[in-house]
C-alpha cells in the first residue's frame, strides 16, 4: 500500500482533501482520524501536522505527502518535489515598520522572528548577510511590537496580517511557495498513478470545455486565437458553411475568450466544467 501523508490542520488541510476525494479516493470521516485505510485504491492516509510532513516522507518512514513548498525547504528533509497541485499559494517575505528598512543588506545584525529559521538562514546565508534569527511557533507579525525582534520573516498570502500588525514588506522574494506533492523516490509503485489522479483534478480545476459553431471562413482566424491545450477538435455541421469546435480553455480569461471568438463570428458558444480528466 502507498503511505501518503497528508495535512491534519492548517491553511492547506481542506483544500487536500478535497482534491483527494475529487481523486477518487476516501478520504477521513472523522477529523480526529490519523491513520484512514483505503485498500480499494491501494493507499493509506496519515493525517499529520503539515510542519511534520516532510520529515516523515524524508526519513522514508511514508512514501508521498502533500505540504507546502517553504515547509519542504525549511525542514531541510531529503524529500523533493514531485508535482505542483496547483493551490496553497503564498509568497514568503521579510516585513518591518514602514521606513525601518527599504534593502536586504541592512538586515545586518538585526533579529528576525520566523517560524521559518531553516528557510530564512539558509536565504540569509547565501545572500551574505548574518543576522540572528528568533525563533517563533507562529503569529510572528506581533513580534516587533512586542520588542522581540526588529524585523519578522513570515508567510504572505493576502497580506492582510502584515497591514493589521502595521507592517510593511520590504527586500526580495524570499519564496513563491505552492502545495506541492513530495517524495524520496518517484519509482516506489502507486505514485505516477497519484500523480496522474492529482494533476487530473488540477487540470479539471483549472481548465474548462470550450464548443463553437464558426463559419468555415473564419476557422483558421479563431483556432489561431484560442489553440486551446493541444489542438482542437473540428467537426463538420449540416450547413458546410459552419464547423463546430471544441478546445480546452483556462477557466481564468474564459469570458474574454468568449468575447473574441464572438467578434470573429463564432456562435452558440458553450462553456462546460470538466469533472475528471487524465492527460
Ligand atoms: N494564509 C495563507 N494562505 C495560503 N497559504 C497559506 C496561508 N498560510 C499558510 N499557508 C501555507 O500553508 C502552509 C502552512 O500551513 P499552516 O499555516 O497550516 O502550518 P503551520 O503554520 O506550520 O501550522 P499552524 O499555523 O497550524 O501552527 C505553508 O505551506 C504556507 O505557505
Ligand atoms: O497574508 P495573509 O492572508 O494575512 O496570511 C498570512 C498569515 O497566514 C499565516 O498564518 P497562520 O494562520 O498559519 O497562523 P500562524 O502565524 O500561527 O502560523 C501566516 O503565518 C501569516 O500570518
Ligand atoms: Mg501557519
Amino acid at each position: 500500500m502507498l503511505r501518503i501523508a497528508v495535512p491534519n490542520k492548517g491553511a492547506l488541510s481542506e483544500t487536500a482533501a478535497q482534491m483527494l476525494w475529487e481523486a477518487g479516493y476516501t478520504g477521513r470521516k472523522d477529523p480526529r482520524d490519523l491513520v484512514v485505510s483505503d485498500p480499494a485504491n491501494g493507499v493509506e492516509f496519515f493525517y499529520l501536522r503539515p510542519r511534520d510532513i516532510a520529515t516523515y516522507v524524508g526519513s522514508g518512514a511514508l512514501d508521498v505527502g502533500l505540504t507546502g513548498r517553504d515547509l519542504l525547504l525549511d525542514s531541510g528533509s531529503e524529500a523533493h518535489e514531485i508535482a505542483a497541485l496547483g493551490f496553497g499559494g503564498s509568497t514568503f517575505r521579510f516585513a518591518a515598520p514602514a521606513g525601518a528598512f527599504s534593502e536586504l543588506a541592512e538586515l545586518e545584525g538585526v533579529r528576525i522572528a520566523t517560524s521559518y529559521p531553516g528557510l530564512v538562514g539558509e536565504f540569509l546565508a547565501r545572500s551574505g548577510v548574518s543576522a540572528t534569527l528568533v525563533k517563533l511557533d507562529g503569529a510572528v507579525e506581533s513580534a516587533v511590537q512586542l520588542g522581540v525582534a526588529d524585523a519578522v520573516a513570515d508567510v504572505v498570502s493576502t497580506g492582510s496580517t502584515l497591514r493589521k500588525a502595521g507592517l510593511e514588506i520590504f527586500g526580495p522574494v524570499i519564496l513563491e511557495s505552492d502545495a506541492v506533492l513530495i517524495g524520496t523516490d518517484e519509482t516506489i509503485p502507486g505514485i505516477a498513478t497519484l500523480v496522474r489522479r492529482l494533476q487530473g483534478v488540477v487540470v479539471a480545476r483549472d481548465w474548462v470545455l470550450l464548443d463553437y459553431d464558426v463559419p468555415v471562413a473564419e476557422l483558421e482566424h479563431a483556432t489561431a486565437a484560442v489553440p486551446g491545450f493541444e489542438s482542437p477538435t473540428v467537426s463538420p455541421l449540416h450547413d458546410p458553411e459552419w464547423v463546430a469546435v471544441r478546445v480546452m480553455i483556462k477557466r481564468k480569461g474564459m469570458n474574454r475568450v468568449m468575447d473574441d471568438l464572438y467578434a470573429l463570428g463564432a456562435r452558440a458558444i458553450l462553456v462546460s466544467a470538466i469533472h475528471a480528466a487524465r492527460l
